[in-house]
């Protein structure tokens, strides 16, 4: 699914208007009224009010038409239009149409809202083109002042948050749902504006699907017609050379559990064959935790500098991938080793965890990497890469031009993962759930996408498919509880998210 800038939402919905029988009147009367159903399908029976706030633009109009059409249906409603400018034409001629419409002309005239109900925050949208100051902020703090007695409903953004620019640290609704129109807007997927937007629900309002097809976007929304598209079944000829042989280098004293995590991951992902490198403190434990990978270790804890001899790395032509990083360490001999690993591989791979602390104390090494490798590092690790930015849309900015210029896979863990290809375009994933933020999981993911690499998947549908798998495994994990959910159930459900490609 692409995600469109607030110019190019403005142009849908010029050419909607243009190639459609629908004017502008009778396209916001149709998203007003998949809002209005929504808000009627979420609070019947529970006798709640409905407060409605109005802006002066179009945002303002959708309210003003939700006002007319929860109050045709017997809903107690109130509705205020937060006067300040002029109207647009079509908010105007809808504020004719509400009969019980007040008006607000100052923070004074704020209404006292006593019976708890529903706030329908309609003050601004997409067309928000500066920060709210002066009394329009007035209004956003007194109506977050109400969080607690009532619901917060915004539509199509939370009052105050820009489509594509950071609005960090201006006022703005803290919502409980924003209903938003036809696409996600930019600004709803970064973190920083997570405590805003609430849970957002996406309102189909009939825009015209042959504007959406022909723009360029760098940005992209992962969605099954996506999934369906990459994932490819197996052959019935099959056998297990078929589906590749992964090296996994990962484990260290203490933390052997990172690989096994990791080992398993592979495997569930599909590849055919898997070798895991571990020092020797780890050999038991992997051959007893994971009988299916074969392993082959060296005698320290950590990795030696000599890591091609006993390695024998010499025969890598046998791995299609090499999986990297998860409880490595960071020791100078373990850095050593990686160097001379890339001196050696230049085929697929992905580095995790400690492979990229080491790559943040030896930068160096960056310019290494062979080409198209996919790096997943947290916002911490990705910090520590590549450095501090001021807001999360220039951590983003960052991010797709550290892809293009290393010409790497960047994937910015987060809930809705950020993965920047080196062609510029940056894919969000909607997948997974804050039960995932638990030790271990960032292992299972390193494990998927190696397996999928395995397999013969290419780098980007790799990246795609695997953290989709990662958090829909999550997410059916974190169906019985998200607290008591581990790393190891991640793995566990798997099967069942390839299940929901497959149905
Ligand atoms: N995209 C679409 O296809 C549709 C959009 N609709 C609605 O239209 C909205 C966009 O409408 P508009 O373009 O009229 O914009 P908005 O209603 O979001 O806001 C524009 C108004 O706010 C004022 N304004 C902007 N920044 C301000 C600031 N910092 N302080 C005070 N006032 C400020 C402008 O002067 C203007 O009066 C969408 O968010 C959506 O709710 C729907 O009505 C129908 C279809
Ligand atoms: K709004």
């Amino acid at each position: 699914m692409k995600i469109l800038s607030a110019r190019q939402i403005r142009e849908a919905d010029a050419y909607t208007i243009a190639h459609e029988p629908v004017d502008s009147l009778r396209l916001m009367e149709r998203a007003a009224a998949a809002c209005a159903q929504w808000l009627m399908d979420t609070y019947r029976g529970t006798a709640r009010p409905f407060y409605i706030f109005c802006g002066p633009g179009n945002n303002g109009g959708d309210g003003l038409v939700i006002a007319r059409l929860l109050a045709d249906k017997g809903f107690n409603v109130q509705a205020w239009l937060v006067a300040k400018g002029t109207p647009s034409p079509d908010n105007l001629a809808n504020q004719a149409r509400v009969p019980f419409l007040q008006t607000i002309h100052e923070p004074g005239e704020f209404p006292p809202m006593e019976t708890p109900g529903v706030i329908v925050d309609a003050l601004f949208g997409t067309g928000l083109n500066r920060p709210l100051e002066g009394w329009t902020a007035a209004i956003i703090h007194q109506i977050n002042g109400q969080r607690g007695r009532h619901d917060i409903v915004s539509i199509d953004m939370p009052s105050g948050l820009m489509a594509d620019k950071s609005t960090k640290g201006n006022p703005c609704i803290h919502a409980r749902y924003t209903l938003t129109f036809e696409y996600w807007k930019l600004a709803l997927l970064l973190p920083e504006n997570g405590e805003f937007a609430g849970e957002t629900v996406l309102v189909p309002i009939g825009l015209h699907p042959a504007y959406t097809a022909a723009v360029q976007t760098e940005y992209h929304l992962t969605d099954m017609e996506m999934i369906r598209t990459i994932y490819r079944p197996r052959d019935p000829f099959a056998h297990k050379g078929t589906y590749g042989h992964a090296l996994l280098v990962a484990g260290s004293y203490g933390k052997m559990g990172a690989a096994v995590l990791s080992a398993k991951a592979v495997m569930r992902a599909g590849a055919g064959l898997l070798t895991v490198h571990v020092p020797g403190c780890g050999y038991e434990i992997m051959q007893t935790a994971f009988p299916e990978a074969m392993c082959e270790t060296e005698e320290q804890a950590t990795f030696s500098a000599h890591f091609d001899e006993p390695f024998r790395l010499r025969r890598a032509p046998e791995y299609d991938v090499i999986g990297i990083g998860p409880g490595t360490g960071t020791e100078p001999a373990t850095a050593k080793a990686l160097e001379r690993l890339l001196g050696l591989w230049q085929g697929p791979m992905v580095l995790d965890a400690d492979a990229l602390n080491i790559l943040s104390k030896w930068p160096s090494l960056l310019q290494l990497l062979p080409k198209h490798c996919i790096l997943t590092p947290h916002p911490k690790e990705f910090e520590r890469l590549f450095g501090a930015t001021g807001n999360h849309f220039e951590r983003l900015e960052l991010l797709r031009s550290k892809a293009a210029e290393l010409e790497q896979y960047i994937l910015l863990k987060g809930r809705f993962t950020a993965m920047a290809c080196p062609d510029g375009s940056v894919f969000f994933n909607p997948t997974g759930n804050p039960g995932m933020a638990t030790a271990g999981s960032g292992d299972v993911l390193t494990g998927i996408l190696t397996g999928l690499l395995a397999q013969g998947y290419a780098p980007k549908a790799a990246l795609i498919l695997g953290t989709w798998l990662h958090g829909k495994a999550g997410d059916l994990a974190a169906a019985v509880s998200p607290e008591a959910m581990i790393a190891s159930d991640i793995i566990g459900h798997l099967a069942n998210a390839y299940a929901e490609i497959q149905q």
